[in-house]
């Protein structure tokens, strides 16, 4: 059943609202402070991938290797994934949030009753409890890979070029996935294709955020603190500002890049790397001012695949920090428990 245009944050925009709702305010210690002013100097690394198949790829991949150990986040250029495409992918995105009426958009809701299901939504932890903050945020979610799991005909028919962009869109991340994923593994010193097997057959998700300009931005969050629970995320942001990592204790602003793509290490990650690389730790902010789009491709396991720390990283000298857990099961506490900080993960130290 859909849900009542109420309940959507672009609709509490929309009407003018001068205070955010109670159930959008923080606790004091999440709201967003501004970042101390000797680190906002500080950004999160840039890696041209230009030259990784060939020349430069040695260096290239030590350098991923350095950032993944120190940020676990950073972004890429010369990533290879069309900039045609990247601008495809924000303007039908743009369009479907702002051309289409709240009632047309609410015949693609997800159902609520159930986590991480394909559609327009707008609460992420469907299992939490009554009293859980609510993220400043709306959404989209498909579900692109394996093809098995792929039904367009739940993906929005407007703009009428949406779903092809999608589409390629997702062949697109799907490959950057699988050379990163490729490097990373080899600054490990394990053949490329470690981590990738040790994922099993990838399932990737697009997640649209969309989230409107907010009366009270200092009160609320666009998206709460969390690390991402697969293996990879690549994120795209328009130009407006509000994703940040934290680095040290600190948050650090990702300050839109034009055209450059984000890679956040996920959960699973850190476990196939035995906290090797840790899962970066990331929130966004709202503004007061404009709205802002975010797109989100995320590489997970299969439900059915245990994930453990990777064999050959592990010896008499190095022995397993994690233990080995079903996806599934951390999937679902993940979606119950709520993310905060790091605790899902934190379960698995040995
Ligand atoms: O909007 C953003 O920049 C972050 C989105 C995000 O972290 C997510 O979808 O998991
Ligand atoms: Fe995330």
């Amino acid at each position: 059943m859909a849900e009542t245009p109420r309940l959507r944050v672009q609709a509490l925009s929309q009407i003018g609202i001068s205070h955010v709702p109670p159930q959008f305010i923080q606790q004091p210690e999440n709201r967003p402070v501004p970042p101390i002013k000797s680190l906002s100097t500080i950004d999160i690394p840039v890696i041209d991938l230009a030259g990784i198949d060939s020349d430069r790829s040695d260096e290239i991949r030590n350098e991923i290797g350095r950032v993944c150990e120190e940020w676990g986040a950073f972004q890429v250029i010369n990533h290879g994934v069309p900039v045609r495409l990247l601008d495809d992918m924000r303007n039908v995105g743009l369009t479907f949030f702002h051309d289409l009426p709240m009632e047309e958009k609410l015949k693609y809701a997800c159902d609520t009753s159930a986590a991480a299901t394909e559609g327009y939504g707008t609460r992420m932890l469907a299992g939490a409890g009554d009293d859980a903050v609510l993220d400043w945020r709306d959404y989209f979610d498909h579900h692109t890979f394996p093809l098995s799991r792929r039904n367009p005909s739940r993906w929005p028919h407007f703009p009428p070029q949406y779903r092809e962009v999608v589409a390629e869109y997702a062949d697109q991340m799907k490959l950057l996935a699988h050379k990163l994923l490729a490097s990373i593994s080899q600054s490990l010193g394990l053949v490329a294709s470690s981590i990738e097997h040790a994922v099993g057959e990838i399932y990737q998700n697009i997640t649209l955020s969309y989230y409107p300009p907010c009366p009270q931005p200092e009160l609320t969050l666009g998206l709460q603190a969390h690390s991402d629970f697969g293996a990879i995320t690549l994120l795209t942001q328009d130009d407006v500002e509000g994703l940040q990592v934290l680095k040290d204790g600190n948050w650090i602003i990702v300050k839109p890049l034009s055209h450059a793509i984000i890679v956040l290490l996920s959960d699973q990650t850190e476990i196939m790397t035995n906290g090797k690389y840790r899962s970066a730790i990331h929130r966004a902010i709202a503004n007061s001012s404009k709205a802002r789009l975010s797109v989100a491709t995320f590489h997970d396991p299969a439900k059915p695949k245990i994930i453990s720390p990777i064999a050959d990283l592990i010896s008499e000298s190095c022995p397993p920090r994690y233990r080995a857990v079903l996806y599934s099961d951390y999937v679902s506490s993940w979606y119950t428990k709520g993310p905060e900080g790091k605790r899902n993960i934190d379960s698995l130290l040995l």
